[in-house]
């Protein structure tokens, strides 16, 4: 599958690229970051997803995480995708920040207008990984995932959802509950159709909180950072998740940060600690 790189960047002795490319998943053009350590100009290195939250496209992170000097100094690659189809004249598509272009949700919708395109689990679990497995010089059987705010909640479903995929998950204030938040709620059901619905609880499939009842699997070390300023709280529900993860005896910490909110200042504040927890189980 052909890929056009539409900028390059040196950086912290790598390179900050930006690429499009025709999904066949999602029917677009979509774009996505990669960051290659200066160590990748030696051999494959190991790789994390960043998944990105609402509103956002691939350039948030990149523009204002301020994780490529972790990440040169851990030898990482870091995959950053838009965060859902665009440009499809879908009746809705652009009317709200939180639902359509902007808010993907990570999910496989089953409901029309939006099922054939907004197909953002595959892709990003299956078609983008497989890109970029064929196309950098990155370890498929070293790779880890995490995110933010509802690329956070992607990134905790994705890890239980594929069990010994990923060697770790992190978050930074993950929507942890969707199915009982109004983002959630919103997403949910215009994507995946009433809850309870159809043969399968689809919510339940998609909802990290409820996912954990059903884990069968190899131990995660969850790592999530939440503000305690956060004004998005209430969306959120980390507590929510932390007591599903106690239930089933799931490695968790979650690590309130007093005076910190929702945004990208409080990413870059505490990345590093991320990137340290995913090198720790991408080199063991
Ligand atoms: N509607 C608000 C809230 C959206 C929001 O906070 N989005 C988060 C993810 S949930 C974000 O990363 N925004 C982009 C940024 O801060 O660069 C806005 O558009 O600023």
């Amino acid at each position: 599958m052909s890929l056009t790189e539409t900028s390059s960047s040196k950086c912290f002795g790598g390179v900050q690229k930006i690429f499009s490319h025709d999904s066949k998943e999602l029917g677009c053009k979509m774009n996505f970051a990669i960051y290659l350590p200066p160590q990748a100009e030696d051999g494959k290195v190991p790789l994390i997803f960043w998944l990105s939250g609402l509103t956002c496209t691939e350039q948030n992170f990149i523009t204002k995480a301020g994780a490529q000097r972790a990440a040169a100094e851990h030898g990482v690659a870091i995959v950053c995708p838009d965060t859902s189809p665009r440009g499809l004249n879908i009746p809705g598509e652009d009317e709200s920040w939180d639902f359509g272009s902007g808010a993907g949700f990570y999910v496989n919708a089953v409901v029309d207008p939006w099922k054939k395109n907004y197909r953002m689990y595959s892709y990003v679990t299956q078609e983008l990984p497989e890109l970029v497995f064929e196309n950098f010089p990155v370890l498929p059987d070293k790779i880890s995932i995490m995110g933010h705010s509802m690329g956070g909640h992607g990134a905790l479903i994705c890890a239980l959802k594929n069990p010994g995929k990923y060697k770790t998950v992190s978050a930074f204030a993950p929507i942890c509950n969707p199915s009982q938040g109004q983002w959630g709620q919103k997403n949910f059901s215009g994507l995946l159709g009433p809850r309870g619905s159809g043969d399968n609880d689809l919510w339940a499939q998609y909802d990290a909180t409820l996912l954990l009842k059903s884990y069968v699997g190899p131990p995660m070390d969850i790592l999530i950072d939440q503000g305690a300023g956060d004004p998005y709280l209430h969306e959120l529900l980390p507590e929510n998740f932390v007591k599903a993860c106690q239930a089933v005896n799931m490695p968790v910490v979650l690590q309130m940060r007093e005076g910190y909110d929702h945004g990208y200042y409080f990413i870059a504040s505490f990345i590093d600690e991320h990137i340290k927890h995913h090198a720790r189980y991408l080199k063991a």
